[in-house]
């Protein structure tokens, strides 16, 4: 596991804010460390030019462990980071982002679950079968961020998300993995998954399980 993965972190946030995915302060970026804290983005800060004081070390039952810049507070939804890395400990990257896609597709569908297309880029995503049927979890955008964590942690206590992935109403797609790296990889295919279903919509086609 990385010793201290803000470069990483940066690296990626440049990266998404490049492609749109992180427009001005929009977004939350964090990775584990070897004692099981994990560094993520200060609030507020633009992803487009983050730096190594951008980023406050937590617990993870939620203690300021280190800020480098001590008037900069934790980012406002690290209690989704928390949820994330309570419910699945192998995970050690959850990346948050927000593009004009994710939030369309929120829209096409008006219960808990999106389908997803049975493309190729599902194995990227840990899904090895052919012609897949399965879906990505979908919740309420509430005002208090904390309502959405406990919501993720009760709804993932009993089901297993079919990826690791899930989808914040008019909101963003927040994914989870091993390393910063393959996080990275999750929000790329996801977001390549996103514009997938906006083209098939804008087409016609229909790949409805
Ligand atoms: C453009 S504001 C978006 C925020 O409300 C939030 O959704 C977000 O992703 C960034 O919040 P932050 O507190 O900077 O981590
Ligand atoms: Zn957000």
């Amino acid at each position: 596991m990385n010793t201290d993965p803000r470069q990483s972190l940066i690296h990626a946030s440049r990266q998404f804010h490049q492609l749109g995915w992180m427009a001005g302060t929009a977004g939350n970026l964090s990775a584990k460390i070897a004692d099981n804290s994990f560094w993520i983005t200060a609030s507020g800060k633009q992803k487009g030019k983050l730096v190594a004081e951008d980023f406050v070390r937590i617990s993870l039952t939620g203690e300021v462990l280190e800020n480098p810049s001590p008037q900069n507070k934790p980012s406002a939804e690290t209690s989704i980071h928390q949820a994330i890395y309570s419910l699945f400990p192998e995970a050690n990257a959850c990346y948050h982002v927000h593009s004009v896609e994710a939030k369309l597709v929120s829209n096409f569908i008006d219960h808990e679950q999106l389908p997803l297309p049975p493309i190729e880029m599902l194995k990227g995503l840990g899904i090895w079968e052919e012609n897949p049927k399965v879906y990505m979890p979908v919740f309420e955008n509430y005002l208090e961020v904390p309502r959405i964590a406990e919501a993720i942690v009760q709804r993932f206590k009993t089901t297993i998300p079919d990826v690791p992935a899930l989808l914040i109403r008019n909101h963003g797609v927040t994914v989870w993995a091993s390393s910063p790296e393959a996080a990275e990889n999750h929000v790329e295919l996801a977001e390549y998954i996103f514009r997938y279903i906006v083209a098939a919509r804008q087409a016609g086609l229909k790949f409805h399980h």
